[in-house]
């Protein structure tokens, strides 16, 4: 479902080169709950931008559902990442303007979707996070566990192959962060969904399929990693 092929990503200032991540050769299959751990600056967020096509590699490719993305101009990968993939992130991102439903509602907007579909879609989709009787609050009237139960809701609502999540407990106590994982294990063992997460939170981690480690911009093994920390 998610090749990355040699994947390099060097950011450049003018006085300093740094070197994100470090020849990435990962394959994620489709159904597969991958978790991402690793010191703070090793390169986690940057790998999951770039599965998420929010950003490029300096060398290397990245192929999502065997589609070839490192050619695709930003209009085609703005199109692709809208149906392909949903992001959930450590501060969940919701617009504090706008209703709840209307925030899970946005995916949509991009596709041609009738208002009716959109409202009756996102309903589905909130019904399934929990948050069915909340949907004309706004962000501010929700508690940190309910905000990422929306962000979660909104992900979903388009019924992308892949949910991309950055840290999806990081700013919630342990058990709002234990319902959120809760939640995300449901979305992949019933819907299917191939899910990459970054986690700081091992315990999260290891109800994962899969664990991978990064360090200095590579990946590691276990092994390696606990010889390096002995
Ligand atoms: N836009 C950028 N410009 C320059 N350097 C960057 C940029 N983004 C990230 N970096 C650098 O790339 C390296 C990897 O950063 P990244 O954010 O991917 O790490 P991380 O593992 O997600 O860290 P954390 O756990 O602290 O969020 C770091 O050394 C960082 O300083």
């Amino acid at each position: 479902m998610i090749q990355l092929k040699a994947v390099e990503k060097t950011y450049r200032t003018d006085t300093i080169e740094t070197t994100a991540l470090n020849g990435i050769d990962l394959n994620v299959a489709k159904g597969e709950f991958l978790s991402i751990m690793g010191p703070s600056g090793c390169g986690k967020s940057t790998l999951l931008n770039i599965i998420g096509l929010l950003d490029t590699p300096t060398r290397g490719e990245v192929l999502i559902g065997g589609q070839q993305t490192t050619q695709l101009s930003d209009k085609q990968l703005a199109r692709f990442r809208n149906q392909q993939l949903g992001f959930i992130f450590q501060s969940f991102h919701l617009i504090n303007d706008l209703r709840v439903l209307d925030n899970v509602e946005l995916p949509l907007l991009y596709r041609n979707v009738s208002a009716r579909e959109r409202a009756e879609l996102s309903k589905e989709a909130l019904a399934k996070v929990g948050l069915g009787n909340r949907m004309k609050h706004f962000p501010s009237q929700l508690s940190g566990g309910q905000k990422q139960r929306v962000a979660i809701a909104r992900a979903i609502v388009g019924q992308p192959a892949i949910v991309l999540a950055d840290e999806p407990t990081g700013n919630l106590d342990s058990a709002m962060g234990n319902e959120i994982m809760d939640l995300l294990l449901q979305l992949n063992e019933q819907d299917g969904a191939t899910i990459v997460m970054v986690t700081h939170d091992e315990l999260m981690a290891r109800k994962t399929h899969r664990l991978v480690r990064l360090f200095d911009g590579a990946q590691v093994n276990d092994h390696y990693l606990k010889n390096a920390y002995a």
